[in-house]
């Protein structure tokens, strides 16, 4: 996190810098083909869990491939565990600058990377995920969920963009607030929306209705970081996500599903977060707790 990015006690995000888009027709002079590109994650980061939910949901782990960094990163940014076989980078900064030698910001994940150009096509989180449902459909596995069905798109688009502002990047607004007022107006948002989709999910299973959407792919990863990771670190403490019947049963009920329960890496989420974020917790000591059971039994089929 460069100080930078928080101004007057607020933080705010760094804008993306990488947008070109893979499409379908390849219109955009990246065709969506199999084999072709290389998405880069942590485990620890709720914007690629995103693309690793997606891409399991989909069925389209033969035709994106993955690397996944090591949890802790400092200044050089993140790095591979060992060399990435593919494009034989050792830190991640090292793609970002094939693509542009004067890049200056900071080496995010997730991105994706064109195997056949040598280039970064895109670190545009929120469109990474809309590209693999509606650009891919081609290579998604027989009988793939419809995850943003075009009648829905404008309500799921206008939930998401609530769930974003106050919840996503809410919790990190209140966690890198260096004001108090900052923080606690990131704070009294987060809640209300929790509150909200509390109310919500009394009377629907997933955000919208019975299937899973892409709202309910951009909810998860906050809800799986919150009770470890947000409630103590982002000192997001009002309530836990375990507090809360109805948030905490669709939390468990997504984690039950392979493509959310087998993205969610608890050790790499603790890990990262509190040995990474030294501004906040300058011992880097890593908290044993807490004792929750992602696999009790959920009632949300009732
Ligand atoms: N691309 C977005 C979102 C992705 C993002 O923030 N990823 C984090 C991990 S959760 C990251 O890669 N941070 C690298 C760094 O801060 O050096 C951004 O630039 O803010």
């Amino acid at each position: 996190m460069s100080v930078q990015e928080v101004e007057g006690g607020r933080f705010v995000r760094q804008a993306n810098r990488f947008t070109d888009r893979i499409t379908a027709d390849g219109s955009s002079g990246y065709p969506a083909e199999p084999g072709r590109y290389r998405l880069f994650v942590s485990y620890a980061c709720p914007w690629a869990q995103r693309t690793l939910i997606v891409r399991r949901l989909l069925g389209l782990e033969d035709a994106i491939s993955v690397a996944v960094v090591d949890p802790i990163r400092d200044e050089r940014g993140w790095r591979f565990p060992d060399r990435d076989p593919v494009t034989g980078a050792v830190f991640l900064s090292e793609l970002y600058l094939a693509r542009d030698p004067s890049f200056q910001g900071r080496y995010t994940v997730p991105c994706v990377w064109d195997t056949e150009t040598g280039r970064l096509v895109t670190n545009d989180f929120p469109n990474i995920t809309t590209t693999f449902e509606t650009e891919f459909t081609a290579l998604h596995r027989p009988g793939a969920p419809d995850l943003y069905p075009e009648a829905l798109r404008p309500r799921i688009d206008e939930l998401n963009d609530l769930v974003y502002r106050t919840v996503n990047n809410g919790v990190y607004k209140a966690g890198f607030a260096t004001s108090q007022d900052a923080y606690e107006e990131a704070f009294d948002a987060l809640f209300a929306t929790l509150d909200q989709l509390e109310e919500r999910l009394s009377t629907s299973r997933y955000l919208f209705g019975d299937d899973v959407t892409e709202a309910d792919v951009r909810l998860y990863p906050t809800l799986a970081r919150f009770d470890a990771v947000y409630h103590g670190h982002f000192k997001c403490n009002l309530r836990r996500i375990a507090d809360y019947p109805n948030l905490w049963g669709y939390a468990r009920d997504l984690y039950s599903i392979p493509a959310f329960g087998e993205t969610t890496n608890f050790d790499h989420i603790k890990r990262h977060y509190y040995v990474t974020q030294r501004n906040i917790n300058p011992s880097g000591v890593v908290p044993k707790g807490p004792a929750i059971d992602w696999t009790a039994p959920h009632d949300r089929n009732r």
